[in-house]
């Protein structure tokens, strides 16, 4: 097998064979076959584009599924990760397929040293018709590869001396069981030392990619209790969350490389490389030494584009290597020594991997061995046949297969079962009672399905149902979701270690940030007190259109409390932290405490982020954050902008929350233009994450006079926000979301950003172009009326409304027996 450009986009590889192949044979090795947890389509993962649908792949064989059957309920949260060819290949649709790959079912689940408890099976390829010499090897589509789908109908090859010429060699490892445990990777030629014993095309992750989101049972959404609960008011308001939290981390992991200090990961796609066993070099009693190393390729692959591109963090590498230009890395492994044929191929996985292998080993001494078995061998063991007085082990249940015909109407109770096609949609239940009849007929009670991806074919079902006249083949046992090894915490998962000395991982790729504290000065402030945002390196100011404003400590306290009562903080982490991101540009109303209603966004996939907004959707709501504005003492921020910038009156028009916890680039804009520098947005940071760098891009000079064609050319410099300092974006100051990733650390950044403007007939216009909120609407009269309501050069009295006796905070006030200050 050959990877060589292909023939319909020379900027994508693909795998070729370069010999006649007859039908029936098998290809290349034994490979990886991994289940990924994916209950989170809206973040998006390079292997989403590499995975394969257990539900809808199909071989022509007789064993054409690739997955246990006693998984499938579970299933609908999994997609599989084929190594190796299952990764390398195009698809060709059933009509150009030349090879399908099986499942070589495997019991390791438990065991230690193969993916070290897992569902790790692996896959084997095998032609479904003679292939030629230097015919693109073609497997069945995999479901969710649009990319690949556009290629299918096409056939081509090439000649074997073009493979030779510009291909890597794909062949070079066989993959067998390892002395070590497991299964290992060993070498099918001889090959003298510091010569490449296999080269490996690598995909890039984020470690955040992963995570495994696991999602919750819609039944147990929390009631009562907590009214402000967010799955309590998501219900029924046009935006469809899932109900998620992040638990750990995939078995992935232990396929991967990567380094603690960096959160880029690789994985290796060769055939067989997955399999690259662990010796350790400092060992001196052991015997068993690495025979090989690994560095970039620079005859293949990209490596000194991506490696010099100075681009932070990960998710910007990810954009080059998925983009239209093909950009991709191409890793070598090195004989430290003479390789001999049938010699296991051993690699020094690091220090940091040994020590947590080491570790995992004792913790498994201690614990109790967790009895385990997956439904199918639970059958096999026990005879099993569905009964209502049998009692299963708490990780095994009853699933049958129901299809909801009624899904539009009223949901009814009870049903007869009438699918006489058993396909997919098999959901938990319990068996009430067996009729002897003489085709043996169950009745049953059958539960909503905890996954969102419940296939819709299948018909929505919110409650249980009590079915009759189940058949039994509508009957099987199944693992309960979440219950298999893969998700025990005491599963060993580590990536193996890149080299740690050289340029292996340029220092770009390495946490914490290099950069810190940010470019511009971070000089002390009183309330009130502003001051022009400067370089540190000239002390020169960064542009006239942005400040930073000292803000009282009480508004950082009382907007915390606020968004904490009010379930802003339910929100925020729900879509950020927790990973259920809407999807860009979605958005929806949401009702929140006080009879308030506000109005979840998220922009458009330019921003390139997981940012959020949350702002008050109504009159109401709108009046309600003013008077927690007016809590907190923000008028004290309005009283120093208003006589710093000699406004005649402010009012606070535009007001928000924000969070975000993954941002590349980010996306550069301005909040408000041309308004005669009377309207700024100022961002008021309430929770900063601990492991950061800067957050905000800020770009030099620019202003409304000059335009912002030539922003490429523009000097950019880094902020860091503070707590107790605002940060003031006026007319024309262009800046952006720097790239960060909290994810990792489970954190998110929130702010208030409050708009601010001194009204006037010549700018509402202006300022009415930037509202992007439900609330306030887009009306003049409304704007003009409010000129100078929340601070006025002539007239103290007007300030930010005072909140009244029934708001939450002061009720909480009430309620611990304190008055408020003000
Ligand atoms: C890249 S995989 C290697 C293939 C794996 N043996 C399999 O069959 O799927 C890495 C995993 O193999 C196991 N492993 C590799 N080297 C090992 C060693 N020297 N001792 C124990 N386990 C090892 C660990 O479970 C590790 O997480």
């Amino acid at each position: 097998m050959y990877f060589s450009p292909s023939p319909w986009n020379p900027h994508q590889w693909t795998l070729y064979s370069a010999v006649t192949i007859t039908a029936g044979s098998l290809l290349g090795s034994l490979d990886l076959f991994l289940s990924i947890t994916d209950a989170n389509p809206n973040e998006y993962s390079p292997w989403h584009d590499l995975v394969w649908d257990p539900l809808s792949y199909t071989t022509t064989s007789e064993e054409n599924v690739l997955y246990p059957e006693a998984l499938w309920e579970t299933n609908y949260l999994h997609d599989i990760l084929l190594g190796g060819i299952g990764s390398l290949t195009e698809c060709g649709g059933s009509e150009y397929a030349n090879i399908e790959l099986i499942a070589v079912p495997a019991d390791h689940h438990n065991r230690q040293g193969d993916g070290s408890a897992s569902t790790r099976q692996l896959i084997q390829a095998r032609a479904i018709r003679d292939i030629r010499p230097g015919e693109v090897l073609l497997t069945p589509c995999r479901a969710n590869n649009q990319k690949m789908m556009r290629l299918y109908n096409r056939n081509a090859s090439r000649t074997f001396d073009d493979l030779l010429q510009q291909g890597m060699c794909m062949d070079t490892v066989s993959v067998q069981p390892s002395s070590i445990g497991g299964h290992g990777a060993f070498s099918k030629q001889h090959v003298s030392t510091g010569q490449v014993v296999m080269h490996s095309p690598v995909l890039l992750l984020d470690r955040s990619q992963l995570n495994v989101v696991q999602q919750h049972a819609r039944s147990s959404y929390p009631t009562g209790a907590n009214e402000n609960r967010l799955p309590q008011f998501a219900r029924g308001h046009g935006i469809q969350f899932n109900n998620t939290h992040v638990r750990r981390q995939q078995l992935f992991t232990n396929y991967v490389y990567g380094r603690d200090d960096s959160n880029v990961l690789l994985w290796p796609m060769a055939p067989g490389s997955n399999f690259i066993q662990h010796a350790s070099s400092a060992s001196h009693e052991s015997e068993i030494l690495p025979n090989v190393g690994m560095q970039w390729s620079r005859q293949y692959g990209h490596a000194d584009t991506l490696l010099a591109s100075e681009s932070y963090p990960v998710m910007e590498l990810l954009e080059m290597a998925f983009g239209e230009d093909g950009y991709y890395l191409v890793m070598e492994y090195v004989a430290l020594r003479d390789i001999k044929p049938g010699d296991e191929i051993l690699l020094d996985y690091g220090m940091d991997w040994d020590a947590a292998w080491n570790e995992h080993q004792q913790q498994m001494q201690e614990l109790p061995r967790e009895a385990f078995v997956t439904a199918d061998e639970y059958k096999q063991q026990h005879a099993w046949e569905p009964l209502s007085t049998t009692t299963l082990p708490s990780y095994l249940q009853t699933a049958c297969h129901f299809m909801n015909m009624n899904a539009s109407e009223e949901p009814s109770n009870v049903a007869i079962w009438q699918n006489p096609t058993l396909s997919y949609c098999w959901r938990p239940c319990d068996i009430l009672e067996r009729l002897d009849d003489e085709n043996l007929h169950y009745t049953v009670v059958v539960h909503p399905m905890e996954s969102i991806r419940e296939p819709s074919e299948c018909g929505v079902l919110k409650t249980a149902v009590q079915v009759t006249q189940i058949p039994r083949e509508a009957i099987r046992l199944i693992n309960r979701p979440y219950t298999l090894p893969e998700y025990s915490d005491h599963a060993f998962r580590h990536e193996i270690s890149v080299p740690l000395h050289g340029d292996f991982y340029p220092r770009h790729w390495l946490l914490p940030d290099p950069q810190p504290y940010g470019d511009f000065i971070a000089s002390p402030l009183t309330p009130g007190m502003m001051a022009p945002i400067r370089w540190q390196s000239s002390a020169q100011v960064v542009t006239p259109w942005a400040f930073r404003v000292g803000v009282p400590t009480s508004v950082r306290q009382v907007l915390l409390e606020y968004c904490e009562s009010m379930g802003i903080m339910d929100v925020f982490r729900h879509v950020t932290i927790e990973g259920n991101a809407l999807q860009a540009r979605q958005n929806g109303y949401l009702p929140l405490a006080d009879g308030t209603k506000w109005y979840l966004q998220r922009p458009g996939p330019e921003w390139r982020s997981n940012l959020h907004w949350l702002s008050p959707g109504d009159e109401h709501s709108h009046e309600h954050y003013l008077q927690a504005l007016s809590a907190s003492g923000f008028d004290t921020v309005l009283d120093g902008v208003g006589k710093y910038l000699g406004m005649d009156g402010l009012v606070a028009f535009h007001v928000t929350f924000i969070a975000v916890s993954q941002s590349t680039e980010g996306y550069q804009h301005h909040d408000v233009l041309w308004t005669g520098a009377k309207t700024y947005n100022v961002i008021v940071p309430l929770l900063l994450a601990n492991h950061t760098g800067p957050e905000l891009d800020l770009v030099e000079g620019a202003s409304f006079e000059d335009g912002f064609d030539d922003k490429e050319d523009r000097i950019v410099g880094r902020y860091r926000y503070e707590y107790e300092v605002g940060s003031m974006m006026g007319d024309g100051a262009v800046h952006a979301t720097s790239a960060v990733d909290y994810r990792r650390h489970n954190e998110m950044r929130l702010a208030a950003t409050i708009y601010i403007a001194d009204v006037n007939e010549q700018n509402a216009n202006s300022i009415l172009k930037e509202y992007t909120q439900a609330y306030p609407p887009d009306d003049r009269d409304l704007l003009l009326s409010w000129a100078g309501r929340h601070w006025k050069k002539t007239d103290p009295s007007a300030q930010l409304p005072r909140p009244s006796d029934d708001h939450i905070l002061m009720r909480r006030r009430a309620s611990e027996g304190t008055v408020m200050s003000q």
